[in-house]
């Protein structure tokens, strides 16, 4: 068996180079990944602009306030006061507004008050550059403020609009055909048979499939026959999916056709089972150049090996830099750990902040594979290595947090 390390790096690798970028408009690039670095195509601010409502004036000029001041004109956000601003003089101001010729300064309305006959009392100075944002505090004309291969969230979006993009240059989302095998198996809202059981694992993977920035298609379930399999491939190959996972049929079962059926279809094993749990049956091969993952049957493997799988691989095929890594984090034990064997352990376990120090992490006491109440209920996983040692309450874990990625 191999290890959870050498699988990921050899799943990204099947997974080939980034798929052909396209335009996309601002509005539809949430959670879409940048083909190339973005340039500022304007200045911003793009004029010395005022930070508050108040009055510009000189900075000399109210060094000795309390002073009276001529109020010459206004300058609004998107209507400048056009003319230059002279000594013993004020303009009233807004935010967002370009600061006028010859002011350097702007004191708050707080701190003055308007008079009748178009005079202003600055009761207390402000020094030069109080509240004057310059002109390109924000960015400069040229500047590459987004990387490729970032994913575009509210603020890298929020910037890319002040820059003036109308629309972005993204990769091509993944598509992900999933198909879930078994005879036991029911849609969900249907009534099952003395037998059988409600499919969870298409749902969750494909909104992992999602969030991960891959367009999934849902091929529903096929029964434990290899025509069905072979009909829902033919259906995966018509949807011109990137990427083919199947859920379940990944052990040694006598039901387990999925790789038989694969293999006559002319799948290339890459490998099949690895160092780890839950998920030690994951399969996975190319078929026709197209990246194949069959995912355990067990509910919490086939997402434990998603996370760990199938999410590196889309980010891969989105541009993604740090596709292969997987975020980890530390954290301080709630309750001991026994000794871990020869499989590399991902324990389902919650999170408690506390303030000053690493966040407490608590195993949940059952690790059963198919226990998705647990697996909802948990924030992140503890990574266990190989053969790690007994831990006790209070030595510190390295952990996956589980929210924003399944
Ligand atoms: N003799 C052995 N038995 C098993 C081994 C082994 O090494 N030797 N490995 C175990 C491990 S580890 C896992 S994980 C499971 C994985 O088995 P399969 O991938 O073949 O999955 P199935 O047998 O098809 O199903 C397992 C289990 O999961 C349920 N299931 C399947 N698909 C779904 C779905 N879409 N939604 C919800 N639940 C699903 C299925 O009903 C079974 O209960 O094998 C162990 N056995
Ligand atoms: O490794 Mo299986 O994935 O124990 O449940």
């Amino acid at each position: 068996m191999i290890s959870v390390a050498e699988a990921r790096t050899r799943i990204v690798a099947a997974a080939g180079a980034p798929l052909a970028t396209e335009t996309v408009p601002l509005a539809e690039c949430a959670g879409r990944t940048l083909a190339r670095d973005l340039v500022a195509m304007r200045t911003q601010p793009p004029f010395a602009a005022s930070a508050m409502d108040g009055w510009a004036v000189r900075a000399a000029d109210v060094a000795s306030a309390p002073v009276e001041l001529r109020v010459v004109g206004t300058s609004a956000a998107g209507r400048r006061f056009a003319g230059t601003l002279g000594a013993g003089e004020a303009v009233r101001i807004f935010t967002g507004a370009p600061v006028p010729e010859g002011a350097d300064t702007i004191v708050v309305q707080e701190n003055a008050e308007a008079l009748d006959e178009g005079h202003v009392r600055i009761r207390e100075g402000a020094a030069a550059g109080r509240f004057v944002r310059p002109r390109g505090l924000d960015f400069e004309e040229g500047d590459v403020l987004v990387p490729a291969g970032r994913s575009l969230d509210a603020r890298s979006l929020a910037l890319a609009a002040a820059m003036n993009h109308p629309a972005l240059p993204v990769r091509r989302r993944p598509i992900v055909a999933v198909i879930a095998t078994g005879d036991e198996l029911v849609m969900p809202g249907e009534t099952p048979g003395p037998d059988q059981i409600v499919a969870s694992n298409l749902f969750a993977i494909e909104a992992l499939v999602a969030a991960a920035g891959g367009e999934p298609v849902s091929l529903g379930i096929a029964r434990d026959t290899k025509d069905a399999i072979r009909e829902k491939l033919a259906a995966a190959r018509a949807a011109q999916a990137d990427v083919i996972v199947t859920l379940g049929g990944a052990s040694v079962g006598a039901h387990d056709l999925v790789q038989e059926t694969l293999r006559e279809a002319g799948m290339r094993l890459g490998f099949w089972k690895i160092a780890m749990r839950p998920g030690k049956p994951l399969m996975h091969g190319t078929l026709d150049g197209t990246l194949f993952l069959g995912l355990p049957g067990n509910p919490v493997s086939s997402l434990v090996c998603a996370l760990l799988f199938l999410r590196p691989a889309i980010r891969a095929l989105v541009g993604d830099p740090h596709a292969d890594g997987l975020a980890t984090e530390w954290a301080v034990l709630g309750a001991p750990l026994p000794e871990n064997d020869g499989r590399e352990d991902y324990v389902r376990a919650t999170l408690a902040p506390r303030p000053g120090a690493l966040p407490e992490v608590t195993p949940a006491p059952i690790q059963d594979s198919s226990m998705l109440g647990i697996l909802a209920r948990a924030d992140a996983l503890i990574v266990r290595p190989v053969k790690a040692p007994a831990l006790e309450r209070g030595e510190v874990v390295e952990i996956v947090r589980l929210d924003g990625v399944m």
